[in-house]
């Protein structure tokens, strides 16, 4: 879940003095500050005065419409995230109150479960904006998004290693971003204006390898037609970059060695040498140091490639840059889709959090684009696949404390389960659909809830 700053204050603008109070009582019970004006003056007041993190925002104010007011703060630049309410509006203007910018519209009356769960979300989603922005504000990132401390080290690390001329190896897991970080580096770097040549050395047969490298001169070997450049000649004065390293073969390795060590390269049937300037920068997802044990790679290459080594983290080592990585990956699959914006709720993006991610940022974004397709407007934990919901959540098996929010809804969500269980007959399936959840979710709730058989079979 996004983090929250520790009690956000709340304004709520209603002429309803009744209104005022319960939506008070309601998002106080949350932890909110909140403070309530009852006229325009009064409100515009409490945004000069003080931060505000949320407006809750009646349309139908007598002296001015809440539309005519949020817009005006726009237009000064000092709109906050904003709920509209309304008991009287048209489809108009509800339409109207989310097109200006509104992050939801309630009509009158709503319960107070409501007005809390529409006023977190709010604030939860305001607050992951303001780390994507700070996050973008920053210099340098390119495309990687997290502001997790290990993803903050990374970042700094390769700021600093960007502009010397020194041979960088990129560690991490697969889809982790180890290209990202490769393209960071050299958008950062003096070579920022020469290419960036990119080779996979693992999806190139070995025998072509040597000839994609260097190049060839016409008649090298059979069906070299015509001379053709190597990815060194093309990298000259700019960076080579040598994804899955440790796939290379050792002759392309020994190559390789010498292209570093001499500054110079050869084709492939050339008589003379090429001399060229390039710097390297390769990537894994290997232990690089035990191919060099197990003699599959070579040492004095492997050295000379790890002038610095760079380690992007696992996906479930930053679990905090989750909802930043979901939001952004969300928003920009619904421009390549052209769908409308969506948003993942919060009990999905509880789920998304606590999966282990193997596959890291790329199977992130490959599920999010399955699910976002077939989804509504919102991304709820029934959109989910069920090998996200099927794994142990430790932190719902904590035993149940005394006399927290937390545990007055773990009562309230546990008298409802065993409720609809009793309905059910002990039927599972059954009780998860009339619940809206999945079964494993049911299943992982009922045990950090304590609930097992004997509860509602009564025996
Ligand atoms: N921090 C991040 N922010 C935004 N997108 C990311 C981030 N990390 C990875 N991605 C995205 O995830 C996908 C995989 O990233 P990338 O190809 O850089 O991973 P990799 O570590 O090089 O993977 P492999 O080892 O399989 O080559 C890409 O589409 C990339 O844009």
């Amino acid at each position: 879940m996004a983090e929250l700053a520790a009690q956000p204050t709340v304004l709520v603008l209603d002429d309803e003095k009744n209104i005022r109070h319960a939506i008070q009582i309601a998002l106080e019970q949350e932890g909110m500050h909140v403070i309530a004006a009852h006229d325009v003056a009064s409100a515009a007041r409490v945004l000069d005065e003080r931060v505000v993190d949320l407006m809750v925002l009646d349309i139908r104010l007598g002296e001015i419409d809440g539309l005519a007011f949020f817009r005006k703060l726009q237009s000064e630049g000092s709109a906050v995230p904003t709920i509209f309410i309304s008991g009287h509006a048209t489809l108009a203007e509800a339409a109207q109150a989310m097109k200006v910018g509104g992050f939801d519209f309630l009509e009158k009356p709503f319960s107070a479960e409501k007005i809390s769960v529409v006023a977190r979300r709010c604030l939860e989603h305001a607050s992951l904006q303001q780390r994507l922005r700070a996050m973008q504000e920053r210099e340098g990132m390119g495309e990687i998004v997290g502001d997790s401390p290990l993803i903050q080290r990374l970042i700094a690390d390769a700021l600093k290693v960007a502009d010397t001329q020194a041979s960088v190896l990129i560690t991490g897991e697969s889809g982790t971003g180890k290209e990202l970080v490769a393209n960071m580096i050299h958008a950062n770097s003096s070579r920022r204006d020469a290419p960036m040549v990119k080779v996979n050395c693992s999806a190139i047969p070995e025998n072509l390898i040597e000839s994609e490298l260097f190049g060839h001169e016409r008649g090298a070997f059979t069906g070299a037609h015509a001379p053709r450049r190597g990815m060194f000649e093309t990298a000259h004065r700019g960076v080579l970059f040598l994804d899955e390293v440790a796939d290379l073969p050792l002759g392309a390795q020994a190559k390789i060695l010498r292209a570093l060590q001499h500054g110079e390269i050869q084709k492939l049937g050339a008589e003379r040498t090429l001399r060229v300037d390039v710097r390297v920068i390769s990537a894994t997802h290997k232990d690089l140091k035990r191919c060099v044990a197990d003699g599959t790679f070579r040492e004095d290459l492997y050295y000379r490639l790890n002038v610095v080594p760079l380690r992007v983290p696992s996906l479930r080592e930053r679990r905090r840059d989750i909802p930043l990585l979901v939001n952004f990956i969300v928003s920009r699959l619904c421009a390549k889709h052209n769908l409308r914006a969506k948003e993942v709720d919060a009990e999905a993006m509880h789920e998304l959090e606590q999966y282990s991610w193997p596959g890291n940022v790329r199977e992130l974004q490959n599920l999010l684009e399955r699910v976002l397709i077939m989804s509504g407007d919102r991304i709820t934990v029934l959109d989910l696949p069920e090998e996200v919901l099927a794994v142990d959540d430790p932190a719902d098996a904590k035993p149940m404390g005394q006399s927290s929010l937390k545990d007055c809804r773990d009562q309230a969500e546990r008298d409802l389960i065993l409720a609809t269980l009793k309905q059910h007959a002990g039927n599972i399936s059954r009780t998860a659909l009339d619940l809206h959840v999945r079964r494993p979710y049911l299943h992982r709730r009922m045990s950090a809830l304590g609930i097992s058989k004997k509860d509602y079979f009564g025996g």
